[in-house]
């Protein structure tokens, strides 16, 4: 039976130092950040997911970001090396984590780098986005981990936003959804749709066909329930200061052996 775990990691008190690149800093209210990432938290909690604490990494801005510290696929997780060194002291406490819960662990070496936000998996195909976060390098060690397992890694382009997955998610049927000015190549996705905010890009699968997405794209949101998903919402709002999105607070496990 699959598992339903997700490991999240709560905000460290210097969140407003997290990185900006593409977009103007705005000022980051952390008490309020906290309440968000609690209420994300308690979403994945009422949809069945057992939610794992990773032990807080304090002086890691952007630590609740867990996402990018590691790829899970089938039961090995990847420890990465973060594209923006000042993010490569988050790695350790999710190795502890991931091991901890009995994953087989790899990581990604130098000179390669990898962020996790920039690997959308999609059943057993991997895109992995090529571009400020992650090297060729960082793509071919990610081919090396997973290929043997079963896995086929489609490198993309990105060169408009953060990461891979601020650009493009999935729906449980498969079909990648991007917002069109954001999105490289659509082309490179077999089945494409255009929704219409840059947030609604960003969906997490909670089971069945459930999804969970930013409150800050209502007109997604009618999109996608009208395509007859069922559509849940948390406040997200300072955390999209920082180029987070709902994807990047949780490293999802469904096929742990543990
Ligand atoms: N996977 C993600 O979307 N991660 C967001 C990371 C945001 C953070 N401020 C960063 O620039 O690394």
């Amino acid at each position: 039976m699959p598992s339903k775990k997700a490991l999240v990691r709560r905000p460290s008190p210097r969140l407003a130092e997290g990185l900006v690149t593409h977009i103007e800093r705005e000022k980051v209210d952390v008490e309020l950040a906290v309440e968000q990432w609690e209420a994300y938290v308690a979403a994945l909690s009422a949809h069945g997911w057992e939610t794992i604490e990773v032990e807080p990494a304090d002086d890691c801005p952007d630590s609740v970001f867990v996402e990018d510290t590691v790829v899970m696929y089938k039961n090995v997780a990847l420890i990465t090396r973060p594209g923006a060194e000042a993010r490569r002291p988050e790695t350790a406490g999710v190795e502890e984590a991931v091991a901890a819960l009995g994953c087989s662990v790899n990581w990604i070496w130098e000179p390669g780098t990898l962020d996790g936000g920039d690997v959308l998996k999609v059943g057993d195909t991997i895109y992995v986005g090529r571009g400020g976060r992650t090297n060729p390098a960082g793509v071919q060690q990610l081919r090396a981990a997973f290929e043997p397992l079963g896995a086929r890694v489609v490198a993309v382009p990105v060169s408009k936003v953060l990461h891979l997955k601020s650009a493009v998610t999935a729906l449980p049927d498969g079909t990648v959804i991007g917002h069109i000015p954001k999105v490289d190549r659509p082309a490179l996705f077999p089945r494409f749709l255009s929704v219409p905010e840059e947030s609604g890009a960003h969906v997490v699968l909670l089971g069945g066909s459930t999804l969970l997405m930013a409150a800050s794209a209502p007109r997604t949101a009618e999109l996608l329930t009208d395509l007859g998903f069922e559509v849940v919402t948390v406040d997200i709002g300072e955390f999209e200061k920082l180029e987070g999105c709902v994807t990047c607070l949780s490293v999802r496990m469904r096929e742990l052996y543990a």
